[in-house]
């Protein structure tokens, strides 16, 4: 153990020290199911916290449940299954919070229904009555979930951001408005410095197929995005997996750290080692979707004594529990009082006048909940006014966060490294778009420069204008469609954590997106362009290809918002792309079209550039012949110059309504998901 850290653990000591003085836990006799209520220290810290310190005292929240219920309705005739059973807890301020049990307990359902990221859909119903401050919530509910910082056990980080990046990126968009760079950068540096980050603070984090930092280096990344806006509450699902001892007892002190400041902190962890057991302040015992025991870990060795499973010598209290919880009979553990009822009296809940999206009943001032274990004893609640308007609790919206603009900003920032850090995908990209504007250079080689009276030629020029166009459509818009579905993790966690709004990610996206398929674009249409000789003006085919690759690409990125797999996203590809080339009128005359079906050809960009693109570049043939032969092949396509303000008109309303869908499916996404 490093001196910094016995120092966490004396400060830790000291702390749990103090609350005993005040608890009357240790006087419940082992019929008193330890319970939580007792324990709620609702006062909080008012001095002035120091900006870029991570660990700055801040007001906490307390959150209390009861009555939770999940189960999977069977069948033909299967039993309904009880994936969680009249679960009930709380998390006090001030202090970590462990869930423990055996695998498939329901440790990682619990934390989802109290972090709003599970509820009844199918066959599976959620019940549940959950308290923040004592005011009934629904954590599925975006605003409610924005105050709680949440670290999921896969990591949905940046690939291609730094630790440090990443963290500054939830800091600068999280923190108050009014947090100067300076303090940010500083606390970002202390943040790094406490996870043990600070050496490969400047490496990519990586991915599958982006050599970065290690996954443990990873899972404390996610975890320092998180702390670094200074919670009141933070729930991790399993934040030690994957880490080795050491940094393991380290994400722990950073932990305690936490809760000393005012946070009330959650967590799901597998078989912890002994140190890092005796760390926590109290234990939620899941067994069988049940509460086998909860309460201070400190009164573990008593409460389990007391039922005849007293904790061999030299054993680990983690492993013995959990070898009670799955060795012992679940009946048997029923008989010898393990699986204490729910006593609290927890009254009514508040409801009334709070705007909840803006403080979570922090304007509320005293209320009472008594403790329901036979005494009278009671604690009051009270919130001080000062430590709201100080902004001292972060995650609330109580304060102004940064502009839109900003967002925009930073977001269009991240992805503009990531697409210069992730050459890969873009010389890949744009060396494939130079490739097939190469093929299609060499096959077409100079066709556009024959004379244009030999319906053969005047093929090859329809078809080599058809080519370019086609290439160009499905070079843009087929990395458009994957986009999002492969973003969705990190889009999603950073949404719900209350990072930006949609409209900003939306901005960013489309602005990256404008930049890069121009610059496609333009590859494509100088390649071919020159090597096929099409009579066309340059800059007129480039518009024209822009403008088709743009709008396809807003109808791509709306189906590629509506997906959530991207496996399932590659899947839908010949859904942008084949109506569009049977309805353009390339392959078959729109006369020749079913009239029921005919009228769909409007909805696409196809329709449209071809006919433009036509229009320019048959218009004016030279002589009688070719110039019959023209017209020919402009009325087949039912192209009229008369027209082409109309169709560029409809592709500006066609780009507008699939990128105003797209916003609309992806705001729906994100406030909606599980
Ligand atoms: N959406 C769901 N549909 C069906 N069954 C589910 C669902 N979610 C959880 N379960 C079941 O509920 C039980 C508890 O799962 P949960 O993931 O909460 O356990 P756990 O204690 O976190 O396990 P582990 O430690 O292995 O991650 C398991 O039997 C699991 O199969």
């Amino acid at each position: 153990m490093t001196s910094e850290e016995k120092t966490a653990y004396k400060n830790k000591s000291h702390t749990k020290g103090h609350e005993k003085k005040h608890s009357k836990f240790h006087q419940k006799s082992h019929k008193d199911p330890p319970g939580f209520v007792d324990d709620i220290e609702m006062n909080h810290e008012t001095s002035v916290p120091r900006e870029n310190d991570p660990f700055a005292p801040r007001g906490g929240k307390a959150l209390l449940w009861q009555n939770i219920n999940m189960t999977l309705k069977g069948k033909d005739g299967v039993e309904d299954r009880h994936l969680l059973k009249d679960v009930w807890g709380g998390v006090p301020q001030k202090q970590t919070t462990a869930i423990m049990g055996p695998s498939g307990a329901g440790k990682t359902s619990l934390l989802n229904i109290l972090a709003g990221r599970a509820k009844s859909r199918g066959a599976l119903s959620v019940e549940s009555d959950i308290r923040l401050n004592n005011y009934q919530v629904d954590p599925t509910d975006i605003s409610v979930r924005k105050n709680i910082a949440f670290v999921a056990q896969d990591d949905s980080l940046m690939v291609t951001q730094t630790p440090r990046e990443a963290i500054y990126f939830s800091a600068k968009l999280r923190l108050p408005k009014s947090t100067k760079e300076e303090e940010i950068l500083n606390l970002v540096d202390s943040m790094l410095e406490e996870l043990g980050l600070s050496h490969c603070a400047d490496t990519i984090v990586g991915g599958p197929l982006l050599k970065g930092i290690s996954g443990g280096e990873r899972k404390r990344t996610s975890v320092g995005v998180e702390l670094v806006t200074k919670p009141s509450m933070v729930f991790l699902d399993e934040p030690t997996s994957g880490l080795d001892s050491y940094s393991a007892v380290q994400l722990c002190n950073v932990l305690r750290k936490v809760a000393n400041a005012g946070a009330s902190v959650l967590f799901t962890i597998h078989q912890p080692a002994s140190e890092i057991f005796n760390a926590f302040d109290n234990i939620i015992l899941m067994n069988k979707g049940r509460v086998m025991y909860q309460g201070s870990v400190d009164v573990v060795p008593e409460f389990f004594k007391e039922r005849g499973q007293k904790i061999p010598k030299n054993y680990n209290p983690a492993d013995w529990i959990m070898h009670v919880a799955q060795a012992v009979d679940l009946d048997q553990l029923d008989a010898d009082g393990f699986f204490p009822k729910d006593t609290r009296v927890l009254g009514e809940p508040l409801r009334s006048g709070i705007d909840k999206k803006k403080n979570f009943g922090l304007s509320m001032t005293r209320r009472t909940i008594s403790s329901g274990h036979g005494d009278d004893s009671s604690k009051t609640i009270s919130f001080d006014a000062a430590v709201v308007e100080q902004g001292i609790l972060s995650n609330n919206g109580s304060f102004e966060r940064v502009s839109v603009m900003t967002q925009t900003r930073m977001m269009f920032v991240r992805e503009f490294k990531n697409l210069k850090r992730d050459k890969g995908a873009l010389v890949g990209r744009l060396g494939f778009t130079t490739a097939i504007a190469t093929l299609i250079g060499v096959v077409f080689w100079k066709v556009g420069e024959l004379p244009r009276d030999v319906p053969m030629n005047l093929n090859s020029q329809f078809g080599a204008l058809t080519m370019v166009l086609m290439a160009g459509m499905m070079g843009t818009a087929q990395p458009a469609l994957l986009t999002f579905p492969q973003e969705r993790p990190v889009f999603l966690r950073e949404y719900s954590t209350n990072h930006y709004s949609v409209v900003s990610y939306f901005l960013s996206r489309l602005t990256i997106e404008v930049l890069v398929t121009a610059l496609q674009c333009f590859l494509l249409v100088l390649v071919s362009f020159l090597m096929v000789g099409l009579q066309s003006n340059f800059m007129f085919f480039f518009i024209n290809t822009y403008a088709l690759a743009m709008v396809s690409t807003a109808l791509a990125v709306m189906l590629g918002c509506s997906v959530e797999d991207p496996k399932l996203a590659t899947q839908m590809m010949p859904l942008v792309f084949i109506p569009q080339l049977l309805l353009a009128g390339f392959f078959i005359s729109p006369t020749l079209i079913p009239a029921w079906l005919r009228w769909l050809r409007w909805a696409f960009s196809l329709t449209y550039v071809m006919r433009l693109g036509v229009l320019e570049e048959f218009s004016d043939c030279q002589g009688e012949k070719a110039s019959m032969a023209c017209d020919g092949l402009i009325n087949s396509i039912e192209a009229d110059s008369d027209e082409s303000w109309w169709y560029w008109l409809t592709l500006a309303v066609l780009f507008v309504v699939f990128r105003l869908l797209a916003l609309f499916i992806l705001r729906r996404k994100a406030t909606k998901f599980l």
